[in-house]
């Protein structure tokens, strides 16, 4: 998966196929509200083993049962396709695991 940032285009056909994702700037953002406390540290558990295998990390804010995931590439100052697979990634874990 490449790190070099995605253009504008590439950025809106990719949010066009996360409807659950935002844009924030050079990220991307998704709020999601599980089950209980317990669930959303086992997303965050799983998360954790996708964002390794990728070495890609999400930036994870927890409150409570509601997880809020900030997608951004650090090292190419933008959006790469490194963060909309692990947006993808995260959607599936969010389905299955909550
Ligand atoms: C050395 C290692 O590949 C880098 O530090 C990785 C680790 N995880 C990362 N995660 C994110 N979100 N952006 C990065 O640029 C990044 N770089």
């Amino acid at each position: 998966m490449s790190r070099t940032r995605l253009t504008e285009d590439e950025i809106t056909a990719a949010l066009a196929a996360l409807p659950a994702w935002h844009r924030e700037g050079e990220s991307i953002v998704r709020t999601a509200e599980t089950a209980s406390f317990p669930t959303a540290i086992r997303v965050v558990d799983t998360v954790a083993v996708a964002a390794e295998e990728l070495d890609h990390h999400p930036d994870i804010d927890i409150r409570w049962r509601t997880l809020r995931f900030v997608l951004s590439t650090h090292s190419a100052g933008g959006l790469t396709g490194l963060d909309t697979a692990l947006a993808a990634r995260i959607d599936e874990m969010l389905r299955t695991v909550s």
